[in-house]
């Protein structure tokens, strides 16, 4: 036999050299955000550790060889007597204002850092809260972006809308600048002048909007496609309708909030809804998101491992992960690349 062990050797290597040459190592950046004072349940700031300790990252790295991962840990901040002054005369009526300002305003700086070594970026929450500064952190880094919010709710309350106080059902005013303004003691344009434009933002999965959000939403025009445009129309239809909505030279945000998936998927949360999306439902869209090429920035948060059994923890853990796995390149169909294929088990007349 003229084809020796070493030509099987040399011709696997050339093969994967073809290959990663065609796709090369790919950063992905992780920040873990243990907020949970957007809301008033304890429990959203183990997420971070319990998703690390669940295999996050050997999740993510099995389902794209190629990614290179970096963990910065879990986000640390420190609330500054300029912040309080803020919460004393302007937002004393919504709760742990100044906690909020100074996460996101770390978080802003976590953002840019993490893009400036990293292709990508993860943000694990948290409470929902920490979508403003995960989203105002990759606008101040890449202003053309896109934002794609998959939630239960529509989270767009202005401080004097809210019916809560609670400021996890706020984070998408700070970024729309028709909204801004209605937070003007937070002086938040010194450290994000960049702001989100109304036609680059569209919801997918609401099913639990407030009046006063509702209103928002139409007064703006802003696109939103909750469960029941999705039952009339399908999955299918609702991924094309929201690509054809972005601007294609846009990188793109996605803000999963884990609530988005219906509670027999995701359990473990601070404001379930039932009647939400299906597992499935949520992979398929965050599969056409990833196929784009163009997602740069993602959050997976109100995951709360202090609510149901712990068979629902394990549940919503679960989803989250495979919803993360899809998101950095886990397909359905088996199109991976693989390093290390013996590309040679059917012997070499084949
Ligand atoms: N990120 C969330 N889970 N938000 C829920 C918000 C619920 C309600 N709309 C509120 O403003 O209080
Ligand atoms: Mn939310
Ligand atoms: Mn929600």
């Amino acid at each position: 036999m003229w084809w020796t062990r070493q030509m099987a050797v040399a011709s696997r290597c050339q093969l994967q050299r073809a290959l990663s040459t065609a796709t090369s190592p790919h950063h992905l950046g992780i920040i873990g955000v243990p907020f949970a004072k957007g809301q008033s349940k304890q429990g959203v700031e183990l997420a971070p550790d319990l998703l690390r300790q669940n295999k996050l990252r050997q999740v993510l790295q099995s389902s794209d060889e190629r990614l290179i991962i970096t963990d910065y840990g879990n986000l640390q901040y420190a609330v500054d007597e300029t912040l309080l002054q803020q919460q004393r005369q302007h937002y004393h009526h919504i709760r742990n204002y100044a906690d909020f300002m100074a996460c996101n305003l770390a978080l802003i700086k976590q953002v840019q850092q993490m893009l400036q070594q990293n292709a990508q970026f993860l943000t694990i929450g948290g409470d929902h809260a920490i979508g403003f500064g995960s989203v105002a952190g990759h606008l101040q880094h890449t202003p053309n972006l896109s934002l794609v919010w998959i939630d239960a709710h529509a989270d767009i309350n202005l401080h004097s809308t809210s019916q809560s106080g609670n400021i996890h059902g706020m984070p998408v005013s700070f970024l729309l600048q028709q909204l801004r303004g209605t937070w003007q003691h937070a002086a938040i344009d010194d450290i994000a002048p960049n702001c989100l434009p109304k036609d680059q933002l569209v919801y997918i999965g609401l099913r639990d909007i407030d009046p006063y959000e509702a209103f928002i939403l139409n007064k703006f025009g802003i696109r939103y496609y909750a469960m029941d445009s999705i039952d009339r129309v399908g999955v299918p239809k609702i991924i094309e309708m929201t690509l054809d909505a972005l601007n294609p030279a846009n990188k793109i945000h996605v803000s999963f909030d884990i609530d988005a998936l219906d509670s027999n998927v995701a359990p473990s949360t601070g404001t379930a809804v039932r009647g939400g999306l299906t597992l499935r439902e949520g992979i398929s869209i965050v599969e056409a998101l990833r196929d784009t090429k163009r997602v740069q920035g993602m959050d997976l948060v109100e995951i709360n491992p202090k609510l149901g059994s712990e068979r629902d923890v394990r549940t919503t853990v679960d989803s989250g992960l495979e919803i993360l796995k899809s998101m950095f390149g886990y397909r359905r169909s088996g199109a991976r690349y693989y390093s290390n294929l013996d590309t040679n088990i059917l012997g070499h007349e084949q």
